[in-house]
């Protein structure tokens, strides 16, 4: 028998005013994706052993490790079990767009993680179609577990900067990976410490003395039987972090390790047998794997930030506190317009960013395929839009996510809680795959360029036409949407605007453009990022803002309830759907260890002699 639902949160769904189911509907993307995002769902989380016997928190380091290595097997397993034959890639893909499975496994993320993330996108978007076929059958079946090495100790955000080199013996046709210094070593990786055994390496290519630019190589470091490294690798872990903890970061040196010619991945570039290099058309190609990940993180942002949402909405309908009027009890703290303040935003930018994650995948989809007919056109556009939407949706989920559970009080602070999991995945996303900043100066880059093609007459393309808008600095807006989107654009140019004029300022002083680009780079992050609009009309939206904070009241449970995240997946005590917070709270609590005796051995061995002044 289900136990009792919370009656506030039954009062809540009662008072909600719009069809919850269809929501999520639209979400999924149709009924059907809905249906087959809950049957795959049903299917996986009812599999045996995906579970912990011991809240994980209660784990050692290494058990951590261990306890996610045996859940990772069983999950990938279920998950192929799991497939429909019958359903399309595109449906495939639709179930898994919105399910956070693995987040009902894996508190801290899979050591599998790199392997689908990275290993099999490098793969697909930098091998030949030779390479692609033997290895995409290998990795695909999970008969290899791999992982991308690119960060080094030394280095993460200048790639030309890799010190790790790849030297072409054209007597052998092999490639002679070395890492010449300790800061060379690959530094980083997930899985890459005890799990994977084979990696996509980022290196330095050098043919007969000459530098060949930055390259991608599939190399094996572990035997396939033994798991040993193999000669010439050092391996290891790079220790405990804010979170990822089950991730298996690791770092690997090369001490002269040779590989076949064939193990570079040629779909842009080629090495002949006889050492003949054949450029890339565009050396930026060799980044692509990066520009798929970042428009993954955004959907991938908007996802957690609704499990967060989630949990403290649903908390924040069940826990009363202090009194908001004399003798009129204590009320749900939602009721607080503070509170409002701070979660509605997050329940909001989630939609904002699933929908700008479509419009993103949309584009990244279309610039993909003119590459594969060699129309670059687009790539500079892509490459500029998914850094900065990567860097804000990253950025403002973190911030959003710590506002989550800083509004649940001190139960937001528990683990049990999982919000503090949360941050520490969302937070790591603001650095990993690009620094935010680098990122933001990425976008500024092409802002820049933007502006002064506008400013000589030429077409923009689409994202930036808003730069040759000649929109008067008078312009008055109203509360409307139009009136809204209309001023935004507005400052977002005189941002632009703004650091352009800077530029020219330190250029005109004596600076060179490069010092004169680093004395503006604040403004030219914020023109990126920051879009603010004149104090008078603050004032104006604030009261249209304060209405709307009530409008969205009586619906917050039902639009946290549309994203449809069933209890193991938010892996909460505050945000299950039956509200029972305290019990849940309690249960958790009795299963820390410390509970099992009424008095720890530590008062025997030393509180009790410390405190006769025996120590
Ligand atoms: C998250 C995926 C989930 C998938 C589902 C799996 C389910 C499992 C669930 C678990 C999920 C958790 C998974 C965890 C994933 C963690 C992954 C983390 C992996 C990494 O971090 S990999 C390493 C990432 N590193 C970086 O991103 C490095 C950042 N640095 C750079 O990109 C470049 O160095 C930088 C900053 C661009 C500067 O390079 P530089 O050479 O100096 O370039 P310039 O500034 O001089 O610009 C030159 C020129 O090139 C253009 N450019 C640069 N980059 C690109 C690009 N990528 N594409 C196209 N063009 C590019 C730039 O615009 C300039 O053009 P100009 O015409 O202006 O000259
Ligand atoms: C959880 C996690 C998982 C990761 N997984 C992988 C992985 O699987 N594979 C992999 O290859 N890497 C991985 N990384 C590494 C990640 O890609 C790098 O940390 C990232 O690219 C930043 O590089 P860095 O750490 O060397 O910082 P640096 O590049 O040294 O930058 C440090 C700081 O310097 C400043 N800075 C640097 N350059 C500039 C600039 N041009 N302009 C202005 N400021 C600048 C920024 O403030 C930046 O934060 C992971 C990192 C994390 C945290």
């Amino acid at each position: 028998m289900s136990a009792k639902v919370n009656d506030d949160l039954l009062t809540e769904r009662r008072k909600c005013e719009f069809n919850v189911e269809e929501l999520t509907n639209y979400l999924d993307g149709g009924a059907q994706a809905t249906q087959n995002r809950r049957k795959l769902e049903d299917k996986v989380l009812s599999t045996k052993g995906l579970f912990d016997e011991v809240p994980e928190e209660y784990l050692s380091h290494k058990e951590k490790y261990e306890n996610a290595v045996r859940k990772a097997v069983v999950y990938y397993k279920a998950m192929k079990e799991a497939e429909d034959p019958n359903q399309t890639e595109q449906e495939r893909a639709n179930a898994t767009y919105r399910s956070l499975l693995h987040a009902a496994v894996f508190k801290d993320n899979s050591p599998f993680s790199l392997h689908l993330a990275m290993f099999i996108p490098a793969i697909l978007g930098q091998a030949d179609e030779e390479q692609k076929k033997y290895w995409m059958k290998r990795a695909s079946k999970m008969e290899i577990i791999g992982t991308y090495a690119q960060t080094e100790l030394g280095h993460g955000t200048f790639i030309r900067g890799l010190e790790t080199t790849a030297t072409y013996d054209p007597k052998t046709e092999e490639f002679v990976l070395h890492s010449p210094t300790l800061t060379a070593y690959k530094w980083w990786p997930g899985s890459l410490a005890h799990t994977a055994n084979y990696c996509v390496v980022m290196a330095h290519l050098y043919i007969n003395g000459k530098s060949c630019g930055i390259q991608p190589f599939i190399v094996q470091f572990r035997d396939e039987e033994t798991h040993q490294p193999l000669p010439g690798i050092k391996l290891g872990e790079i220790g405990a972090k804010l979170g990822f903890n089950t991730v298996n970061n690791g770092f690997l040196g090369f001490d002269q390790h040779r590989i076949p010619r064939n193990r570079m991945l040629m779909k842009n570039a080629q090495v002949l047998k006889d050492g003949t290099f054949k450029r890339s058309p565009n050396s930026k190609l060799t980044y692509g794997t990066m520009v798929y990940v970042r428009v993954v993180i955004v959907n991938g942002m908007a996802n957690q930030l609704a499990r967060a949402v989630t949990i403290a909405v649903r908390y924040s309908a069940v826990r009363r506190q202090s009194e908001l009027k004399p003798d009129a009890g204590e009320p749900q703290i939602l009721d607080y317009v503070t509170q409002q303040h701070k979660l509605f935003i997050g329940i909001a930018s989630s939609h904002a960013f699933t929908l700008t994650a479509k419009w993103l995948t949309r584009m990244y989809q279309k610039v993909t395929a003119d590459l594969e007919k060699g129309n670059l056109d687009e790539l500079p556009e892509l490459h500029a839009i998914a850094c900065c939407l990567k860097a804000v949706t990253t950025t403002d989920t973190s911030v959003l996510v710590e506002r989550s559970r800083t509004s649940c009080g001190g139960h937001g602070y528990m683990l049990s809680s999982n919000l503090p999991q949360i941050y520490g995945l969302v937070t790591a996303a603001c650095t990993y795959e690009g620094e935010n900043t680098v990122l933001m100066l990425q976008t500024a880059r092409s802002l820049v360029k933007a502006l002064e093609q506008a400013q000589s007459g030429k077409r923009l393309s689409p994202t930036m036409s808003y730069l040759s808008e000649k929109v008067s600095s008078r312009l008055k807006w109203d509360n409307s949407i139009d009136g809204i989107v209309k001023g935004f654009r507005r400052v977002a140019y005189g941002k632009v605007e703004s650091a352009m004029r800077s530029m020219r300022k330190y250029v005109r002083s004596g600076l060179g453009p490069e010092d004169a680009w680093n004395m503006s780079s604040v403004q030219l992050v914020a023109a990126s990022e920051y879009t603010s609009i004149s104090e008078a009309d603050i004032r104006q939206l604030q009261d249209t803002y304060e209405d709307l904070l009530g409008k969205i009241r009586p619906n917050a449970v039902g639009l946290v309830d549309a994203f449809d995240f069933r209890d193991q997946i938010l892996n909460s005590t505050l945000g299950a759907y039956d509200g029972r917070v305290y019990e849940r709270l309690m249960e958790e609590a009795l299963k820390s260890p410390l509970n099992a005796e009424p008095v720890n051995q530590s008062f025997h061995k030393y509180l009790k002699p410390f405190m006769q002044g025996k120590l």
